[in-house]
C-alpha cells in the first residue's frame, strides 16, 4: 500500500489532503495573494533529457538554443582534476581512466559554470560510472540495434489478469533470472544485457539519476522530506501496461540492464520493488522539461524531471497555480488570490484551448483519468 503524504511537510503555503474525486490535492493553509511563490524546486528526485536532445541540452541549467549542440563536454582530465581528487571511487573509476577512451559519460554542458558545477557534486563519480558504463554498451550495441529495427516486432499478447501478468514476469526475474545472472563472471554477465531501443537508453539514465538521488538523500542523517513523499506517489504502472502491453518487456531490459551495469554503491539499492515504483511514479508524476520562451504548441520537449513535493497537485482546466522554469528550478506561483482552504490546482497538459470533449479524451488517453475539475464538470453540464 502506498503511505500517505498527509503528514509532510512540504510548503509553508499548502498540505495535503484527500478528495472524493481524485486522490489527493494540495489545500492552501491560508489566503494567499495572487503571485505568490508557494513552491520552489530545485533538485528533482530523477530528471533526463530525451534522446534526440542529448548533446543539445545542458545537463546542468536545461539551457537550449534551437537545436545546436552544447560547446562542453567531459574529459578524462576533468575526472582527474575534480572527481578523483575529491571522491576517489576506486578501482571501476580508474579502469573508466586507464583505457584512455573516457567517452565523456554522454553529458554536455552550456558552459563551463556549469560543467564545473555539476562535477563537484557530491559523490558524482558514482553517478559518471555508471552513465559512461552505460553509454559504452549502447554503443557497442550499435550493429545489433540497427539489425533489430529492420525486424518485424510483433505485439505482446495482453493478458486476461494484467496484475497477475506482472506479478509473474518480476517473480521470474527475482527468481530464476538474477540467480542465474550471479553465477556469472562480469565479463559474461555483460553478454547478458539486452539491446536498448534509445528511449530506453534513456529511461535506464533517469533509473541511474533518481537512484543515486535517493542513496544521497538516504546518507544523510535525518529523515528527508523529498524521499518520504517519494515513496508516497502515486504509481500508473498498472494503467500504462494494460494500454501498451509491450512496456512490461521494455521495463524489463531496463532493470536487467541496471542490474548488470551499476555499479555496488546503487545496485545495493536497485530492488524490483523500488524500480517499478520509480517507473511507475514516472508515468503518474513527471513533469516535461519544455523549452523556455515559446507558445506551448511550438515549443520543443527536452526531457523530464520528478518532483515528489510538488506531484500532489492535482489538474485543473482553469488551474490557479501556474509553473515557471527559471534553467533548472521550478516555481509553482498563484494566478489569483487564493482563500484558506482552496483547492490548489496546476495544468498537465497545455491544451486548455480545446473544447470539454477533446479534453476529457485526452486525460483518459494520456494521464489515464477522467477530468472531474469544476471547468470541465461546468461544461459537460452544458454538452
Ligand atoms: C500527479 S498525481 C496528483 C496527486 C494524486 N491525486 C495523488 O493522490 O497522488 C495525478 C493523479 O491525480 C488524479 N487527478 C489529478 N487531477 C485530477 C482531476 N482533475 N480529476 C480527476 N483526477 C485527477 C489522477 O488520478 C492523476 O493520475
Amino acid at each position: 500500500m502506498t503511505p500517505s503524504p498527509e503528514g509532510l511537510h512540504l510548503s509553508g503555503f499548502f498540505a495535503v489532503r484527500q478528495t472524493n474525486y481524485g486522490g489527493r490535492a494540495c489545500f492552501a493553509q491560508r489566503n494567499i495573494s495572487r503571485g505568490t511563490i508557494i513552491l520552489e524546486s530545485k533538485e528533482p528526485v530523477g530528471c533526463t533529457v530525451c534522446y534526440d536532445f542529448r548533446k543539445e541540452v545542458c545537463h546542468r541549467c536545461f539551457h537550449y538554443e534551437g537545436g545546436n549542440t552544447m560547446k562542453f563536454k567531459l574529459s578524462a582530465e576533468d575526472l582527474q582534476a575534480f572527481v578523483i581528487k575529491i571522491y576517489p571511487s576506486g578501482k571501476e573509476m580508474e579502469t573508466l581512466l586507464k583505457k584512455g577512451s573516457f567517452l565523456g559519460a554522454g553529458l554536455w554542458f552550456c558552459s563551463d559554470l556549469c560543467r564545473r558545477d555539476f562535477l563537484t557534486l557530491r559523490d558524482v563519480s558514482v553517478l559518471l560510472i555508471s552513465f559512461e558504463k552505460l553509454l559504452r554498451l549502447f554503443q557497442s550495441q550499435n550493429k545489433a540495434r540497427a539489425a533489430q529495427k529492420s525486424e518485424e516486432t510483433g505485439a505482446d499478447p495482453i493478458a486476461a489478469d494484467i496484475n497477475k501478468h506482472i506479478e509473474q514476469r518480476w517473480s521470474q526475474i527475482e527468481t530464476e533470472w538474477i540467480p542465474r545472472l550471479s553465477k556469472l563472471k562480469d565479463t559474461r554477465q555483460q553478454m547478458e544485457a539486452p539491446i536498448l531501443t534509445e528511449e530506453e537508453y534513456i529511461s535506464v539514465r533517469f533509473v541511474i539519476d533518481t537512484l543515486w538521488r535517493i542513496r544521497a538523500d538516504n546518507l544523510k542523517k535525518e529523515l528527508c522530506t523529498r524521499n518520504q513523499a517519494f515513496e508516497c506517489l502515486q504509481s500508473n504502472e498498472i494503467s500504462k501496461i494494460r494500454r501498451a502491453p509491450s512496456l512490461l518487456m521494455s521495463q524489463i531490459k531496463i532493470f536487467q540492464t541496471l542490474y548488470i551495469i551499476l555499479p555496488f554503491e546503487l545496485k545495493s539499492f536497485l530492488t524490483s520493488t523500488l524500480f517499478r515504483h520509480i517507473i511507475g511514479a514516472d508515468y503518474a508524476n513527471s513533469f516535461g522539461i519544455w523549452e523556455l520562451g515559446l507558445q506551448s504548441d511550438a515549443r520543443e520537449l527536452l526531457g523530464y524531471w520528478m518532483i515528489p513535493e510538488a506531484s500532489f497537485f492535482n489538474h485543473s482546466c482553469a488551474p490557479n497555480v501556474d509553473k515557471r522554469r527559471i534553467g533548472n528550478t521550478l516555481h509553482f506561483v498563484t494566478n489569483k488570490d487564493i482563500n484558506a482552504n482552496e483547492q490548489l490546482c496546476i495544468d498537465y497538459s497545455g491544451i486548455l484551448d480545446l473544447d470539454v470533449k477533446e479534453r476529457q479524451k485526452s486525460f483518459s488517453e494520456n494521464w489515464f483519468f477522467n477530468c472531474t475539475c469544476d471547468r470541465c464538470s461546468l461544461e459537460l453540464k452544458a454538452v
